[in-house]
């Protein structure tokens, strides 16, 4: 569930699987008209910055001038948000479904029929029965969907604004045409955009246009001479290069622009209003609940064609046959079925997002319960993701790895006296080639953690912030891919260098020299570079995140015309830095629960294998021999694709991987047929994100473009959560599985009662308000609160489900068959025995037989809370909802005894309080027996332990 109305239409989304091409082709078509239509975007492309400046009255580096004129411009063009107004009135919905329904429709018929016979009462009865029915399907209908409404909501935009000179985090919605905006690499563009400042700046369109590359964006304005216009003076969406559009996401670069179109006035907008007007693909769920739906309904009107055949063979009412078979028809039919799965799948996706998970397709809800490895990067997700230097080391100072500079041991004492010359360079080049910086707001830095924390340590030195007294002149940023970072300075004596910081063996590699305790440049022994080397695995072997920095003096006075990686060479080493990141607290128990329930855990990262090896046993992932769990980027660099796909099994680390490396992991494990939840948080890893078959990113530290390319959101960036988002998928897949059973055995019970009595020659057991009282009980509140029913913790216990497997296995359909039995013959002996008492049918032995029926039905949904649970263990007072339903029905059916005017209705009598106990010890068998088969698999669970993969 994404607010981008393209996905799965305009992507050749793989998970989609979309058999109707030619409407896909009449969609494009009709979308490519939409979009050629004329926005505000069309005529500021034409004109330039200044011009659009003027234009918008705001300003191209404060943007508008006060919050004041944004209000004032809001009232004029509305909040940038964009919704989909329902035009249908409520009143119109629901008289609709009368119309809509055949059965309904049949029903109303058969009451005008009885009026006109003269049979008044009866037709009142059926007509109120009917209003009764179509209410309640009504109001669930409603609640879906607002429910799917609310998912929506889930994942708000939000973007970068400059108001008043002023730069402030917002959400999307409160943008107005001026306002200045800007964006980076991994955003989603807010709102139509005349790009006023573009670095480098390309944008993926392709959910606009279709084309999948990005498009190289500038800021000067399209020449009106030079541009040949098709006839309609329309310039084509892709090629207005100067405007940024809502809802497409930057691949590459940096910029700023100037809000020209919001909500529906932009292409973004024109488009969505037709695509939520078309219904959303439904879900493999969904779909398989229509099939099962149609089948039965297949199936229920044999029966009753039969019995009603039988019944005028008999010579029975045709009148009374024809009500009793219709309103047989829409009970057993479980229209209310694809919408209870629909609300049952939106409620679980709101429940999940409270725990921190946020679903945005809704067949990622059955997905989750059959994962069965999941790919987790290290930083963040993993551990906390704040870092704390903890130790220091320099060739010189130190000379081997036993004498290691440790800030934390040496608690209190003032580091300024270990300031010899290579710690003091060392800690000038972790301050210089650093992008962090100070947040006067927050009162911290705010950055890349690893550079934030190499500012952190300054002050335990004394030291302060060296930057403001360089020139920077370039900078090779860092990025995961390169692992390491250059920046080329002035100092203030004017002499040019390069300081360089990145992972060791990167960094060695690059150096020839080092800098000693006096400052003095020496080379660097093939004996010494051992040492180095052996101390950064002494130092990431210890869990440390370990990075190398070094200096370069450059030659000449004047900058590099443009700095490149190759110009990293010769560098002077000065020394090594190692820091800490501790795994969260609730990963080592999410993992091991995720193992015992057969989960595969794979951790990704860009640090050393030792680091990785060290936090990977920390938090339990299981690392037994090194040489066979544990993959080296290089190593894997050299792998086919079916050779990866054979080791795979065995890994469990992939160290100093790079976000490419992420999608052969994916392929090579899908390869296998696993099932695979991936996380993500960079522009790189949103192919690794879509093809895996849960794509999860980072709510906090993602980008935009990872959003959108996952399935999952965790808001909280926490490993855990994933294990909460398992536990909920299983757990909906439970309930659903648990009110088929009550739904079913209800359906199957009402169907065999009716045919059976017929088949026999007795009078009928219910009559059509009866069954319609029924219907309203199988298909309503009772079983969509089922749905609702917590997850249970121990459904991590199972091995994740197969994709193949069906929903109505062969354990649900004994089990719901067995319960229909039950009913059966209780509700078939209660009536018997009233009969038998005066030899005739009277409205107390319906009566009876009716409440018999709706007791056993109570107790039915009773039994279906768990499939393999006592109620005991589960707990009475567990699922509210469930107990306010089965409270309200019966209620209803009391008022149904008791109430005259509803006497009439449903044609009973009252009963007395012995008759209700009577019948309560009657239906609460079906109760017990579910109790003892519940008993009696645990035991055999116990005694054979592969049994309860079986359940
Ligand atoms: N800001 C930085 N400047 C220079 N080098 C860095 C910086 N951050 C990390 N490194 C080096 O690059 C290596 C890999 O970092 P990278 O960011 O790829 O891993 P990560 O993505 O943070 O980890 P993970 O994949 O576990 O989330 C680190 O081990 C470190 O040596
Ligand atoms: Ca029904």
């Amino acid at each position: 569930m994404s607010a981008n109305p393209f996905e799965g239409y305009l992507n050749d989304n793989e998970k989609q699987v979309d058999d109707n091409l030619n409407s896909d082709e009449s969609l494009l078509l009709s979308t490519k008209e939409l979009l050629s239509k004329a926005t505000p975007s069309l005529e500021f492309c034409k004109i330039s910055v200044e011009e659009t400046v003027d234009r918008l009255n705001t300003n191209s580096k404060t943007g508008l001038a006060s919050t004041e004129e944004a209000n004032h411009r809001r009232k004029e063009y509305g909040p940038n948000e964009i919704s989909v107004e329902d035009d249908e009135s409520l009143w119109k919905k629901f008289l609709s479904n009368f119309v809509e329904d055949r059965l309904i429709l049949l029903l109303i018929g058969s009451a005008f029929v009885s009026a006109i016979m003269g049979n008044l009462d009866d037709a009142i009865s059926i007509t109120l029965a009917i209003i009764i029915v179509v209410s309640v399907g009504f109001v669930q209908e409603y609640r879906s969907e607002k429910s799917l409404e609310a998912l929506n909501k889930l994942v708000p935009a939000e973007c970068h604004l400059v108001r008043g000179g002023q730069e402030a985090h917002v959400l999307a919605a409160v943008l107005v045409p001026g306002d200045l905006v800007c964006f980076r690499i991994g955003d989603r563009i807010p709102a139509d955009l005349r790009i006023t400042e573009a670095f480098d700046l390309s944008i993926d369109e392709s959910n606009l246009t279709g084309e999948n590359e990005p498009v190289h964006k500038v800021t000067s304005a399209i020449n009106k001479e030079t541009f040949n216009y098709d006839t309609s003076g329309i310039i084509p969406l892709s090629d207005r290069t100067n405007i940024a559009y809502m809802g497409t996401l930057v691949k590459e670069g940096h910029g700023k622009g100037i809000v020209v179109g919001t909500s529906t006035n932009t292409s973004f907008g024109a488009v969505f209003e037709m695509m939520s007007s078309i219904e959303k693909p439904k879900t493999p769920l969904q779909l398989a609940m229509d099939k099962l739906g149609k089948d039965l309904s297949l199936f229920s009107f044999i029966v009753i064609g039969f019995i009603c055949l039988i019944g005028i063979i008999q010579g029975r009412s045709w009148l009374e046959m024809f009500q009793i078979s219709v309103s047989l028809a829409v009970a057993a039919i479980p229209e209310g079925l694809p919408i209870i799965v629909t609300v049952t799948l939106a409620l679980g996706v709101l429940r999940m997002a409270k725990r921190k998970a946020i679903v945005r397709r809704l067949p990622s809800v059955e997905t989750l319960g059959s994962v069965n490895v999941i790919c987790s990067d290290k930083t963040g997700t993993l551990t906390s993701n704040h870092m704390t230097v903890c130790k220091i080391w320099c060739l010189g100072s130190m000379t081997n790895k036993l004498n290691v500079l440790d800030l934390q041991k040496t608690k209190g004492t003032n580091f300024k006296n270990y300031l010899t010359d290579d710690v003091r360079a060392t800690l000038n080049v972790s301050n210089i080639c650093n992008n962090a910086s100070f947040s006067v707001e927050h009162s911290k830095y705010l950055g890349n953690p690893t550079d934030v924390a190499l500012l952190e340590q300054l002050s335990k030195f004394e030291l302060e912030d060296n930057r403001p007294n360089v020139k920077k002149i370039h900078e090779i940023p860092f990025n995961s891919k390169r692992k390491f970072m250059a920046t080329e300075v002035f100092e203030q004596d004017g002499s040019h260098v390069l300081y360089v910081k990145g992972a060791f063996e990167k960094i060695l590699s690059y150096s020839n020299t080092f800098l000693n305790e006096k400052g003095k440049i020496e080379k660097l022994t093939d004996a010494q570079k051992v040492s180095i080397t052996e101390c950064a695995e002494s130092l990431a072997s210890e869990g440390l995140r370990t990075l190398a920095f070094a200096k370069l003096q450059m030659k000449g006075t004047e900058p590099v015309t443009k700095l490149t990686e190759d110009m990293v060479t010769d560098l002077t080493f000065t020394g090594l830095i190692g820091m800490s990141d501790p795994p969260r607290p609730t990963v080592k128990p999410a993992i091991e629960q995720l193992i015992r329930g057969g989960v595969h855990i794979i951790m990704i990262t860009g640090d050393s294998e030792s680091t990785a090896v060290n936090i990977a046993r920390q938090i339990g992932i299981p690392v037994i021999d090194p040489k066979l769990s544990v993959l080296n980027g290089d190593k894997l660099n050299e792998m086919s694709d079916d050779q990866l796909a054979n080791v795979i099994d065995h890994v469990s680390v992939f160290a100093r991987a790079t976000p490419e490396h992420k999608l052969n992991i994916v392929r090579a494990l899908r390869q296998r047929g696993e099932v695979v939840a991936m996380t993500g948080d960079g522009v790189n890893d949103a192919p690794a994100l879509k093809l895996a078959d849960i794509g999860v990113s980072m709510g906090k530290m993602g980008t935009d473009v990872a959003k959108e390319a996952s399935d999952m959101v965790l808001t909280d960036d926490d490993f855990s959560t994933i294990l909460t988002a398992i536990e909920e998928g299983k757990g909906i897949f439970n309930n659903i599985q648990n009110f088929l059973t009550f739904q079913l055995s209800t359906s199957i019970a009402a169907l065999s009662l009716v045919a059976l009595s017929t088949l026999f020659k007795l009078p009928n057991p219910l009559n059509a308000m009866q069954i319609l009282w029924i219907n309203i009980l199988m298909d309503g509140p009772p079983a969509q609160s089922l749905g609702v029913e917590p997850v249970d913790h121990e459904v991590m216990k199972k091995p994740p489900r197969r994709r193949t497997d069906k929903i109505l296995t062969k354990q649900v359909l004994r089990r719901l068959v067995g319960t229909a039995v039950c009913i059966i013959v209780g509700t078939i002996y209660v009536f018997v025995k009233e009969m038998a008492e005066d030899g005739k049918i009277t409205p107390r032995d319906t009566t009876m037989t009716f409440t018999c029926f709706v007791f056993f039905d109570m107790f039915n949904a009773l039994a279906c809370r768990h499939s393999t649970k006592s109620i005991f263990e589960v707990g009475f007072l567990t699922n509210k909802m469930f107990n306010a339903a089965v409270g309200l029905s019966l209620l209803g059916q009391m008022c149904a005894i008791y109430i005259p005017f509803f006497q009439n209705v449903f044609k009973t009598e009252r009963l007395s309080l012995g008759d209700l106990f009577f019948l309560l010890i009657v239906s609460s068998s079906v109760f017990i027996i579910d109790e003892i088969r519940k008993y009696w698999d645990k035991k055999k669970a116990q005694n054979d332990p592969s049994y309860y993969s079986m359940v």
